[in-house]
């Protein structure tokens, strides 16, 4: 069978890379894509390379007027919860590579999905070893309870957590045992630079690091009495790490029915 796709966010870094990926796959057709300023132009040529036949709508509710399985989605934090509940109510499989999102937007995501009976895999990395990365500190935190989340990003950034440290401190939060350090309710000085807890109970500390020069960087900081762990992840400049995994997705997420999330669900 093949698998009708529309991908959101089009023209953006992760869209240009998949939008020729997506058309190359002998089991995928690429049959929407959505940009607002892109709007009418062909989507292979907005995303730098050769026509493609598949016309640039302005919004997604545009593109799912014609048939399709898979919406993929890497747009913006401020939409893409919007676009997850439009496209599951209309039937659609959902893949979410857009961060922004949390386990509260999770759980109503994944009612609307179970709902009308569809899969949504949302992975805040869709690269390997980032999903190695976070796999490796989710063993670590079954061993060593203190454990800080460092997550050094662009000066531009739109949201605070990225989404892989966001995904990382609220999966460690549910599984680490309780920190030994000191409360922040009980910290003198400035407490907020101690970082913002991310995840149920006490959370994990997140420290989110803005700085140009960065492009995504993911530490998990372990400490034990004399000995310290870091487990670290470097996202390079070009967003090819991202589309073996969103590619992967695409193909298994019929397979579920509800959200699932993490590639690395699909890893095993
Ligand atoms: N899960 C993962 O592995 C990864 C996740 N990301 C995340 O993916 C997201 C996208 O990243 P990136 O590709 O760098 O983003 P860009 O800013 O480069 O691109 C955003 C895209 O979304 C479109 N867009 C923005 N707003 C809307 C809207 N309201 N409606 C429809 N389309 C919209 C833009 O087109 P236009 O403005 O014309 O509408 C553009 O095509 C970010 O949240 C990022 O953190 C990034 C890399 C990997
Ligand atoms: O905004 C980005 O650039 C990236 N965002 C993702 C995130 O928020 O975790 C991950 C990716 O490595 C790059």
């Amino acid at each position: 069978m093949t698998i009708k796709v529309i991908m959101a966010g089009a023209t953006g870094w992760v869209g240009k890379a998949l939008i020729p990926a997506i058309a190359a796959q002998t089991d995928m057709a690429l049959v929407g894509a959505v940009s607002r300023n892109a709007a009418g132009q062909d989507s292979g040529v907005t995303a730098g390379g050769q026509k493609n036949g598949v016309v640039v709508s302005g919004t997604l509710a545009d593109a799912l007027s014609s048939a399709s399985d898979v919406v993929v989605d890497y747009t913006k934090p401020n939409i893409v919860k919007a676009h997850a509940l439009e496209a599951v109510s209309k039937g659609r499989h959902m893949v979410i590579g857009t961060s922004g999102l949390g386990a509260a937007d999770y759980a109503e995501i994944d009612k609307a999905a179970r709902a009308n009976g569809v899969g949504v895999l949302a992975a805040a990395n869709f690269s390997i070893t980032a999903t190695l990365m976070k796999r490796f500190a989710l063993m670590a935190a079954k061993y060593v309870p203190d454990v800080e989340v460092i997550d050094y990003a662009s000066a531009g950034k739109a949201d605070a957590p990225s989404g892989t440290a966001r995904e990382l401190a609220e999966m460690l939060a549910e599984i680490r045992q309780p920190a030994t350090a000191r409360p922040v309710s009980d910290v003198s000085g400035v407490p907020e630079t101690r970082g913002a807890a991310v995840g149920t109970g006490t959370g994990v500390q997140v420290h989110a690091v803005r700085l140009p020069s960065y492009i995504l960087s993911c530490e998990a900081l372990f400490g034990l009495p004399d000995e310290r762990l870091t487990i670290r992840h470097d996202a390079g400049s070009s967003a090819a790490p991202y589309v073996a995994g969103t590619l992967l997705a695409i193909r298994r997420v019929s397979e579920f029915k509800g959200l699932v999330r993490g590639l690395d669900a699909l890893m095993d």
